[in-house]
């Protein structure tokens, strides 16, 4: 087990209802010092649940919560929400529309002598580019610039550990990427733990070191992006990251399966028995098409999305009703509906699940 010095967040065995409803059911989670963290998983699954709960927005009705080492929440303990040192960044910016951005940042410096203020201004309005924007307002500013003002204030309370929800879904798409970036090169060159909910799977894989996917208020992976989408443990988590196609498989010894392409090789050991019957999970990109006149499959679709070609192949199968295989490739380049193909594998470690 890491030690709760090296951690910024520890959570163990958190439980969470509403009105009697289980949310939360024995939630566990590490986070490192330095590290992002992103919370992904469908609708309603509990991901601002738990950032209340790490915030103290909310009471947990069991479990424990360690920020930094310091316990904030356990069944003795319930840590004021200002007392956590923690920064929350929430998605529709929370500003004061008639206070400026000076007075939108130092909202919660009252406190401060009027040096240290200043000096916490400056300080923070540098590292968002803002300066020159301290005595605009609010509608004065864009969505992007708005963002940022609300990271200014998080900020300017120097918190050990930030919380963002749902922090680029009002931005628009052309300046999200460019803002993304901005805020993960800040965090990282500032040292900074951040926990950061989404519904977007690309925002994720862009802001985060590591991934929690959700699914019915508990974690159902924990790991890099790659290595979520490339070796995803469940078909949630693999049909949640992205497309993908399902083949019968029969194993056919440590390195190699059986399938409707063919034998399909593994770069890494299989660690299934000969003969099980399984089910291969297989990413539209690791398929590769040639044309050929008596090829395996046809293209029956055809979307062009720029970067890549999306297209469906038809691999004739007769034991489907329609005799039919479907299967999502994607290409570089665009060939032509109708074209006949054979179908190849790009050697990878193959993902094999249960067949249901
Ligand atoms: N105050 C509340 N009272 C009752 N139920 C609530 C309350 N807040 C949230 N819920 C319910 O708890 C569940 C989890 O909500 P939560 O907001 O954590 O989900 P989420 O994963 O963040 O969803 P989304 O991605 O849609 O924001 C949902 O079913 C929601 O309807």
């Amino acid at each position: 087990m890491t030690t709760s010095s090296s951690l910024a967040l520890r959570i163990s065995d958190l439980h969470c209802s509403y009105a009697g409803v289980d949310i939360l059911t024995g939630l566990d989670l590490e986070l490192g010092k330095n590290e992002i963290l992103c919370l992904l998983g469908p609708s309603g699954c509990g991901k601002t649940t738990t950032l209340k709960l790490i915030a103290g927005l909310l009471p947990p009705t069991q479990g424990s919560i360690e920020i930094n080492g310091e316990v904030v929440d356990n069944a003795e303990l319930n840590l004021a929400p200002e007392k956590r040192k923690v920064g929350i960044i929430f998605q529709d910016y929370a500003l004061f529309p008639h206070l400026t951005v000076t007075d939108n940042v130092l909202f919660s410096q009252y406190k401060q002598s009027k040096v240290k203020q200043k000096e916490t201004l400056d300080y923070v309005l540098k590292l968002v580019n803002l300066t020159e924007f301290a005595d605009r307002y609010p509608h004065q500013l864009s969505g992007g610039q708005q963002q940022r003002v609300a990271i200014a204030r998080a900020l300017a309370s120097s918190p050990e550990l930030l919380l963002l929800d749902e922090p680029f879904s009002n931005i628009d798409s052309q300046v999200r990427h460019h803002l993304i970036e901005e805020m993960r090169d800040l965090l990282k060159s500032h040292n900074m733990s951040a926990i950061f909910v989404t519904h977007s799977k690309e925002e994720a894989f862009a802001f985060a070191d590591r991934l929690a996917v959700f699914h019915q208020g508990k974690i159902e992976q924990l790991g890099t992006p790659s290595e979520l989408y490339n070796q995803p443990a469940t078909r949630f988590v693999a049909d949640f990251l992205g497309k993908v196609n399902y083949l019968d498989a029969v194993v056919l010894d440590a390195h190699s399966v059986q399938t409707a392409l063919g034998v399909i090789s593994s770069k890494k050991a299989l660690t299934v028995a000969v003969g099980e019957q399984k089910l291969l999970a297989i990413r539209p990109q690791q398929l590769q098409l040639q044309v050929v006149k008596q090829g395996i499959a046809t293209i029956s679709q055809q979307q062009f999305l720029g970067m890549t070609t999306h297209c469906t192949i038809c691999l004739t199968d007769t034991a489907l009703a329609d005799g039919c295989l479907e299967l999502s490739v994607s290409m570089q380049q665009p060939m032509q509906v109708g074209d006949m193909v054979n179908v190849t594998v790009v050697e990878h470690d193959l993902v094999l699940f249960e067949r249901e």
